[in-house]
C-alpha cells in the first residue's frame, strides 16, 4: 500500500521559503519531483530562488533543469489543489503551525499526504487542526536540508502505518536515510540524544570547572568529527538552548546549565554571531578551533556517552523507536564513527551505570538516575563487548590457562593475570600460561592486538617469591628460569600482533618488566613502577638488558640499584609507558589504542615487531643468557637467602642501612 502510495506522489508543496523551506525544495526538486513553494512573502520566495540556484550550482551539471521544477506562489489554491505530499516548514510557533495546517486541509485533495518539518512541536497537536490527522506525519530534515542525509519520520499519536511507511519510503526516495521514531515525543530521537550530551558537557564546564577544549578534544579522540562546544558554535546556542527549552516545558526531565543561558542571553550564539564558547574571525565566518591533542587524554568521554545511553536506553524503553535506528541516526546524521549503542557495547554497561551513578551524585540531577533496562543488563552480566552480549552480540571467547584468563573481544584478545590475591605475582603456573595464552592469541587470525592486564588492585608484582624462596638447588632455579621464564619471555617479545599493557595498580620486578617487554603500555596515575629484584638479592633481567631499548643507564641503574618506586606520570616520561591517565580510562583508552593499530597490515606488523627484536637480539640475546645464568646462582646465593626470607618476613634485608 505504501509503495502505491508513494508512486503516487509526485508534486510536492514546501510550506515557508526559509531556510529549512528551500532547501526542502530544492531536495524534491532533484530528485526529480515537482515542487512548489509556497510563502505570504514574495521577496522571501525570491530569496529562497535566488539561494536554490546558488546551491545548485555547486551540486549539480545542470541548475536550469531543477530550477524548472519549482514554481512559487503565494495562493493557497495554487500551492494545495493538486499537491500529493505538502510538507510544513514555517516558523516553530504551535498556532501558526496549526493555522496553516487548518488552511492546506481546506485546500488539499484528500489524498494528500501533510507533513511537518517541526523540530519541537507536538506532531499530534499540529495534526489535530486538519480533519486528516491520520494522514499528518513529522518530516524533520536536518540543516542545511540538501546536504544532510538524514532525515528524522515521527509518527504522530493518529498517523496511519500507511502513512508513515509512505513517508519513510519517499525519505529514501530523496536519497536520505530515515530514521523511524514511532512516538510522537518531545526533541524527537536527534535533538533526545545529542542534547544530553552536549548538556552535561556544558555541566561539566560550568560546575566541575573543567576546560572546554580538553573536552572537545577528548571528544575528537574518540572519532566524532567536532567536540560538543565545537558543535554548538557551529549548529547555533540558541538553537539548542531552544530545543532544550522546549523539551523541558514539555515535561522532560532536563537540566539546562546556567552557562548555556548566559551565552544565549548574551546573544553568543556561537560562528554566527563571532562569539561562542569560542571566537570566529567574523560573525557567520567558520574557522576550524585549535584544539590541543595534548590533552585528549585528561577528560573521559564517558561521561558525555553516558547520558545519551541512558536516553536512548530510555526510547528502547518506551518502544520510541529500535537500537537500529539509534545508531543509524548517529552514525549517518550527524557523523558519529560508529553508533551510540556500539559504543555503549565497547565501554560496557556496567561501566556507565557507574559513570551515571557519579554524574547523579555530582550534579544532583535526576535525569542522571541509570534507567532500570540499563541495571537489568548489568544484573544479567551483559555488559557488552566484554561479555559477548550487551545492546548488541559481540564475537567472545573465553579460556583458562592455569592462572591466566583468556579472553577474545572481538578483534582483541585480552589476557588477565589472574591471582590477585597475590598481587598476580608470577609463579610458574602464571608464566605458563601466559605462554600458552599468548601463542593462542597469535595463532587466532581474527586477534589483531593482545592486551596484557592485571586483575584486582595490581598489574603485577614481579616473580612470585616464595616459589623463589623455594627452588632448593641450582638445577631447580635453572629449570624455573631458563625452561618457564625464560621461554615465557621469548614468547612475549616474539608475539606477532601489537602486545598493549594495561596497568592499573603496582608494577614491579617481572611485572615492570613485561611493561618494559609490551610494545605500548598505558597506566593508571596511581600505577607505581619499580625494579625492586636487588632488595632480594637477585637481579632484573629483563630491565638490565631489553629494558635498554626503552631506557637510558641512569634511569635503568636508579630503578636496579635502589629498588624505589616510579610513578605512573615518571614512567610514562621515562618512556616505561606511553599515557599515563586516569583510572577510569585505562581500559578505554587502551581499547582505543589496540583499535588504532588494525589500520595498519597485520603483516606489516608482524614485520615491523620483527625487525624490532631481531635488533634486540643482536644488542642483548647473549646478555639476557647472560642475565639469566647470574640470576639462578643469585636466587640460590647467601645474600639472596636473607632477602627473600626478609620479604615474606615483612621486614627488610639486614643490608639496608
Ligand atoms: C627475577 C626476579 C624477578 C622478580 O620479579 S622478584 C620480585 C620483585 N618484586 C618485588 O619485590 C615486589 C614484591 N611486592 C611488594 O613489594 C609489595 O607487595 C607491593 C609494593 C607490590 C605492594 O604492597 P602492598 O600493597 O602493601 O601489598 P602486600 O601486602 O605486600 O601484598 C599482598 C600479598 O601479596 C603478596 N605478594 C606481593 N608480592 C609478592 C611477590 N612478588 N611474590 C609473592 N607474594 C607476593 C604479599 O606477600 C601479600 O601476601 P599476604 O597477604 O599473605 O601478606
Amino acid at each position: 500500500m505504501s509503495a502505491s502510495l508513494t508512486e503516487s506522489v509526485e508534486t510536492v508543496t514546501v510550506v515557508g521559503g526559509g531556510t529549512m523551506g528551500h532547501g526542502i525544495a530544492q531536495t524534491f526538486a532533484m530528485s526529480g519531483y515537482d515542487v512548489t513553494i509556497i510563502d505570504i512573502d514574495e521577496d522571501v520566495l525570491q530569496t529562497a530562488l535566488e539561494k536554490i540556484e546558488g546551491s545548485l550550482e555547486k551540486l549539480t551539471e545542470d541548475p536550469d533543469a531543477v530550477l524548472a521544477q519549482i514554481e512559487t506562489t503565494t495562493s493557497e489554491e495554487e500551492a494545495y489543489g493538486d499537491a500529493d505530499l505538502v510538507v510544513e516548514a514555517v516558523p516553530e510557533n504551535i498556532d501558526l503551525k496549526q493555522d496553516v495546517f487548518g488552511t492546506i486541509d481546506n485546500h488539499a485533495p484528500e489524498r494528500t499526504i501533510l507533513a511537518t518539518n517541526t523540530s519541537t512541536l507536538p506532531i499530534t497537536e499540529i495534526a489535530s487542526a486538519t480533519d486528516r490527522p491520520s494522514k499528518v506525519v513529522g518530516l524533520h530534515f536536518s540543516n542545511p536540508v540538501q546536504l544532510m542525509d538524514i532525515v528524522e519520520v515521527i509518527r504522530g499519536k493518529e498517523t496511519a502505518n500507511d502513512i508513515f511507511e509512505a513517508a519513510e519510503t519517499i525519505s529514501e526516495a530523496i536519497g536520505k536515510t530515515p530514521v523511524l521514531v514511532e512516538k510522537d515525543i518531545p526533541g524527537f530521537l536527534i535533538n533526545r540524544i545529542n542534547l544530553r550530551f552536549w548538556l552535561e558537557a556544558v555541566r561539566q564546564v560550568d560546575q566541575e570547572g573543567r576546560d572546554r577544549k580538553t573536552i572537545d578534544a577528548a571528544i575528537r579522540r574518540i572519532g566524532l568529527p567536532m567536540g560538543p562546544f565545537e558543535v554548538l558554535d557551529f549548529s547555533g546556542i540558541d538553537v539548542a538552548t531552544m530545543a532544550a527549552h522546549s523539551m523541558q516545558d514539555r515535561g522532560v526531565d532536563l537540566h539546562i546549565p546556567d552557562l548555556l543561558e548566559k551565552k544565549e542571553e548574551a546573544e553568543n550564539y556561537g560562528m554566527k554571531t563571532g562569539e561562542g564558547f569560542y571566537t570566529y574571525p567574523e560573525p557567520g565566518e567558520y574557522s576550524r578551533v585549535e584544539i590541543p591533542q595534548e590533552r585528549r587524554n585528561d577528560f573521559d568521554p564517558k561521561h558525555l556517552v553516558a547520558p545519551a545511553v541512558n536516553e536512548a536506553a530510555w526510547m528502547l524503553a518506551n518502544d520510541v523507536t529500535t537500537k537500529s535506528e539509534i545508531d543509524k541516526a548517529m552514525q549517518i546524521g550527524i557523523n558519529w564513527p560508529r553508533g551510540l549503542l556500539e559504543m555503549a557495547d565497547e565501554y560496557g554497561i556496567d561501566r556507565l551505570v557507574e559513570t551515571l551513578e557519579e554524574l547523579h551524585a555530582r550534579s544532583g540531577w535526576d535525569e542522571y538516575e541509570p534507567n532500570p533496562s540499563l541495571r537489568e543488563l548489568v544484573a544479567n552480566e551483559e555488559l557488552g563487548q566484554k561479555t559477548g552480549t550487551g545492546f548488541y552480540e559481540w564475537e567472545y571467547e573465553q579460556a583458562e590457562f592455569e592462572t591466566v584468563r583468556y579472553e577474545r573481544r572481538e578483534y582483541a584478545a585480552w589476557i588477565t593475570l589472574n591471582r590477585p590475591d597475590r598481587l598476580n605475582a608470577l609463579d610458574k603456573s602464571s608464566w605458563n600460561g601466559l605462554k600458552a595464552a599468548l601463542e593462542k592469541a597469535a595463532n587466532d587470525d581474527e586477534v589483531r592486538a593482545t592486551v596484557l592486564q592485571g586483575a584486582g588492585r595490581a598489574f603485577c608484582a614481579g616473580d612470585d617469591i616464595a616459589e623463589i624462596q623455594s627452588l632448593e638447588s641450582t638445577e631447580d632455579a635453572r629449570e624455573m628460569f631458563e625452561e618457564v621464564l625464560g621461554p615465557t619471555v621469548q614468547t612475549v617479545r616474539n608475539h606477532p600482533k601489537p602486545i598493549i599493557a594495561a596497568v592499573e595498580g603496582a608494577a614491579n620486578g617481572g611485572g615492570c618488566e613485561l611493561v618494559l617487554l609490551c610494545d605500548l603500555a598505558v597506566a593508571s596515575t596511581n600505577s607505581s613502577f619499580a625494579l625492586p629484584e636487588g632488595q632480594i638479592g637477585a637481579l632484573p633481567p629483563i630491565g638490565l638488558t631489553y629494558g635498554r631499548m626503552s631506557l637510558g643507564k641512569k634511569e635503568i641503574m636508579e630503578m636496579s640499584l635502589t629498588g624505589d618506586q616510579f610513578t605512573a606520570t615518571e614512567a610514562e616520561s621515562m618512556g616505561i609507558v606511553n599515557y599515563a591517565v586516569d583510572e577510569t580510562q585505562v581500559e578505554d583508552i587502551v581499547r582505543e589504542l589496540a583499535h588504532s593499530t588494525t589500520a595498519s597490515g597485520p603483516k606489516s606488523i608482524s614485520e615491523m615487531k620483527d625487525l624490532w627484536t631481531g635488533m634486540e637480539d643482536d644488542l642483548l640475546e647473549t646478555w639476557f643468557d647472560e642475565a639469566m645464568d647470574r640470576l639462578v646462582k643469585r636466587t640460590q646465593s647467601e645474600e639472596a637467602e636473607k632477602g627473600l626470607a626478609a620479604f615474606l618476613e615483612k621486614r627488610e634485608a639486614d643490608w639496608k642501612r
